[in-house]
């Protein structure tokens, strides 16, 4: 008898290729897409604007369909959004008309499938302590900052208690402190669920990337954007953001996400000084 001998990948993206039907024709925006995902690993993709970023968290969300290929989740193909992956967008996405509280607790109800309501309210409550939101959990979304709706999304996703957890620029909208007190926060709730949530996010920020992330993934620029290159974050862990950034693998793994993504127009403008002092 012959055995399988190959493991099965738990997040397993293969061959993915999307394609919009645009009004100039069919456009390519992703393929030959190959990934596989560890259960509990922090996957930050990183890219320049247009390069498919969000198209392929999509695909894993299952809110849109590959053209090619395909999206594994415990070997199970995915047909469509569910349960088992929960999503936090940059825009904080709360229901208006709901406060703080009941933002949480209609998710959790929604979600979750028992009926014990004792244990959804101390969902609700564990999760909004931990954010630091249990004073403010009567207010309505328009009485709270911008850093402070974010907190109650990311608590939100947690606390429906998906498998894997989208996260599309989530702080992409915040202040550098905010942000940094955010990160924080997730890597404190990944840690409470024994670092079992598979993470991906969508990022353009380098430092947030590897002050987050097991793996990076650069992408090419579009259209029929390709992955450039897969870097490993072999930080330890847990992490203190001034004692890593300080780490020479830190600093290494910068320096080549930088010349990576960053064009040396951008960077340098000492063509600039050149032209001043010849004129
Ligand atoms: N529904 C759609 N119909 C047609 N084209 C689309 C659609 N969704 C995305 N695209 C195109 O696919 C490409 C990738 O878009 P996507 O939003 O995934 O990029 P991104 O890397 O996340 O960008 P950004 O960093 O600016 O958010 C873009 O050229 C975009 O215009």
């Amino acid at each position: 008898m012959q055995l399988n001998t190959e493991i099965m990948s738990y997040l397993k993206i293969e061959d993915l290729e999307i394609a919009f039907k645009t009004p100039k024709g069919r456009y390519v925006a992703v393929q030959n897409i190959n990934l596989d995902v560890d259960k509990g690993e922090i996957i930050s993709i990183i890219g320049h604007s247009g390069c498919g970023k969000s198209t392929i968290l999509n695909a894993v969300a299952g809110m849109v369909q590959p053209t090619g290929g395909s999206v594994l989740l415990n070997g199970k193909k995915v047909k469509g959004p569910g349960p088992d992956r929960g999503i936090v967008f940059q825009n904080y996405s709360l229901l208006p008309w709901l406060c703080v509280y009941q933002n949480i607790y209609q998710a959790v109800d929604a979600a979750l499938k028992t009926e014990d309501k004792a244990d959804k309210h101390a969902r609700v409550e564990q999760y909004l302590k931990m954010v630091g939101l249990w004073d403010h959990r009567e207010k309505y979304p328009k009485q709270i900052s911008g850093g402070m709706k974010q907190r109650v999304a990311i608590a939100r996703a947690f606390a429906i208690d998906p498998e894997v957890l989208l996260l599309d620029e989530p702080f992409g909208a915040l202040d550098a402190l905010t942000k940094s007190s955010l990160h924080i926060e997730l890597l404190k709730m990944w840690n409470l669920t024994q670092r079992s949530k598979t993470i991906i996010m969508v990022t353009h920020d380098i430092e947030e990337a590897i002050f987050l992330s097991d793996r990076i993934v650069v992408m090419n620029n579009g259209p029929a954007s390709t992955i450039r290159e897969i870097e490993n974050v072999h930080l330890p862990r847990p992490r203190n953001k001034k004692e890593t950034v300080n780490m020479p693998e830190y600093k290494v793994i910068r320096e080549r996400l930088l010349n990576l993504l960053v064009d040396k127009v951008v960077i340098d403008d000492s063509e600039l000084y050149k032209e001043e002092q010849a004129a």
